[in-house]
């Protein structure tokens, strides 16, 4: 922490703001020159993280790759989740991309798996003598994965009243843990190996039966006085939505270190508690 305020003027000193159209190639070489003023002739590597709804992820990637990318090192796209609806227009996304980008250079985010709790999650079982032998079926008798926010949609119901909380939550952020949590040892840490091992989990998952889920969507309520508006009272939800903004599911991992152990997954918005 020594010299903090003189690192940050360091710091901000190499930042700049450049507004631009998202589809604008003319606005994306604007934005390539300056950034090429500040690098000089040093090997400088571009990163576009993309912080913006999926419908624009492909106008934003063929203007930065053609027009803003590095000469001298590396350039790579850094997206958010949801990254498509289904299978289909996941695998349309990709190929989108692929266009402009090789898969090397396309990372997609999933800001659960940067969480401290999350991150130490492999250390506390592979490093720990005491876990990795009680870690299955034979000392668990059910995982819970539990996401709750003590808060509704607040104003962001366009986005969340097209996905719901299953795609919003348990498709992507509960979905990973739950791989990370069950998989085998990997080979090394490396993400490849990882990867391997998760895909493996989900190979070996039962599918999911209705009578194996539940699904709900909060009312208005009232806490210390203050009443607070039901999903379907926000102004940016559509009137009469159906959409679930709670889902709890029981998912078995037909291998042979869970096999009869339930996983259940539970998330929603506008509970009683954050957790
Ligand atoms: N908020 C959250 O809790 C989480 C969000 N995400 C994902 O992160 C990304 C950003 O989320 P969030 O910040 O909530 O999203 P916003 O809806 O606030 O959008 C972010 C920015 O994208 C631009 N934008 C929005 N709609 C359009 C449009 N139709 N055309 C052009 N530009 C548009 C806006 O820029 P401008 O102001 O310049 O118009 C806006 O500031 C999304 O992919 C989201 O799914 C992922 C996890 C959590
Ligand atoms: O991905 C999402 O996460 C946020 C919650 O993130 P957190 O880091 O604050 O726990 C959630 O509110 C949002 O609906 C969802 O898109």
């Amino acid at each position: 922490r020594e010299n903090c305020s003189e690192k940050m003027e360091e710091f901000l000193k190499r930042c700049f703001y450049h507004s631009g159209q998202y589809d604008s190639e003319e606005d994306f070489k604007e934005l390539g020159k300056k950034i090429k003023q500040h690098e000089g002739p040093r090997v400088s590597n571009h990163l576009f993280y993309l912080s913006i709804p999926p419908n624009i992820f492909l106008d934003v990637v063929k203007c930065a790759s053609k027009s803003a990318s590095s000469v001298s090192g590396w350039t790579r796209v850094i997206v958010e989740k949801p990254f498509g609806r289904d299978s289909e227009s996941s695998a349309a996304l990709t190929k989108g991309l692929k266009q402009y980008l090789t898969e090397d250079q396309i990372f997609r985010i999933d800001h659960y798996l940067g969480k401290e709790l999350v991150e130490n999650l492999s250390v506390l079982r592979f490093s720990n003598l005491v876990f990795e032998p009680l870690w299955s079926r034979q000392y668990i008798r059910n995982v819970q994965l539990i996401f709750s926010e003590d808060f509704g949609t607040e104003g962001r119901g366009g986005y969340f009243d097209s996905y719901g909380i299953i795609r919003d939550i348990m498709q992507n952020h509960l979905l990973q843990i739950l791989a990370l949590f069950a998989m085998e040892t990997p080979i090394s840490l490396e993400a490849e190996d990882i990867r391997n091992e998760k895909v493996k989990v989900l190979r070996s998952m039962k599918p999911l039966r209705l009578e194996d889920v539940v699904i709900g969507q909060y009312k208005s309520h009232t806490k210390g006085g203050i009443t607070y508006p039901g999903y379907t009272e926000d102004k940016t939800v559509p009137k009469g939505s159906l959409t679930p903004t709670f889902a709890a599911a029981a998912l078995f991992i037909n291998n042979a270190r869970w096999d009869g152990v339930p996983f259940l997954m539970k998330a929603g918005k506008a509970l009683h508690t954050k957790q």
